[in-house]
């Protein structure tokens, strides 16, 4: 850690917990060839986020950097930074966002990118998203186009997000990119991650069989 040795400390079990999703969901194959971002909060006004290249799988903490959520950031971080930051700054109950490329998640979005939103309903696994009582109720997915400018990227997401009607999934695709999700902690995030892919292949089954 190069940066904000004060928070060394501060910051250990945000670290740990990165470390640990990433090594998950790359046993699961869904962080090939360094994709992916990873991030943890540290406190009100602090996170651990994934510099930009690194092995997710592989991580130890020299692969990550401690920002404040106002701070300008490092050069070295994760090009999609700005998605993460701008999610704590939205919602200060999350306390965890995971970025991968699963495969399932980056074909759902190409495939719904026009509507802007994949809906979920009648999964019984849906109760795996925190909140969630029942099969019953339609979840919405928001879908929105790729793009290499994060930040304004960010704003787009953010707007939407706030503005969304109904019941959000705790996370959104990436048209031809992959999903962000996030939890209240890591574990919590990379259930969600789990039961996004496990609801992903229900629905592209679902699609091609009605
Ligand atoms: C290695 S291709 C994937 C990247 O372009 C990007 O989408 C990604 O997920 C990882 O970017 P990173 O800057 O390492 O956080
Ligand atoms: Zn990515």
């Amino acid at each position: 850690m190069s940066h904000a040795n004060t928070y060394l400390h501060q910051a250990a079990p945000a670290i740990a917990s990165v470390i640990e999703a990433g090594r998950l969901a790359a046993a699961r194959g869904w962080l090939p060839a360094t994709s992916g971002n990873l991030s943890a909060r540290v406190d009100a006004r602090h996170v651990v986020i994934t510099r930009s290249g690194r092995d997710k799988g592989a991580l130890t903490p020299d692969d990550l950097a401690v920002v404040a959520l106002d701070q300008v950031l490092p050069g070295d971080l994760s090009a999609e930074a700005p998605l993460h930051l701008a999610r704590y700054r939205a919602d200060p109950a999350i306390g965890a966002i995971l970025h991968a490329h699963q495969p399932l998640a980056a074909l759902a979005g190409r495939r719904h990118q026009d509507a802007g939103v994949l809906l979920l309903q009648g999964w019984e696994l849906q109760k795996a998203f925190a909140g969630e009582t029942t099969h019953d109720s339609t979840l919405r997915v928001p879908v929105f186009a790729n793009a290499q400018d994060t930040v304004t990227l960010a704003q787009q997401v953010e707007a939407h997000l706030a503005a969304e009607p109904g019941r959000l999934a705790p996370g959104y695709l990436l048209a031809g990119h992959g999903a962000y999700v996030w939890g209240r902690n890591g574990k919590e995030a990379f259930r969600h991650l789990e039961a996004l892919d496990a609801l992903l292949q229900l629905q592209q089954a679902w699609e091609h069989t009605t």
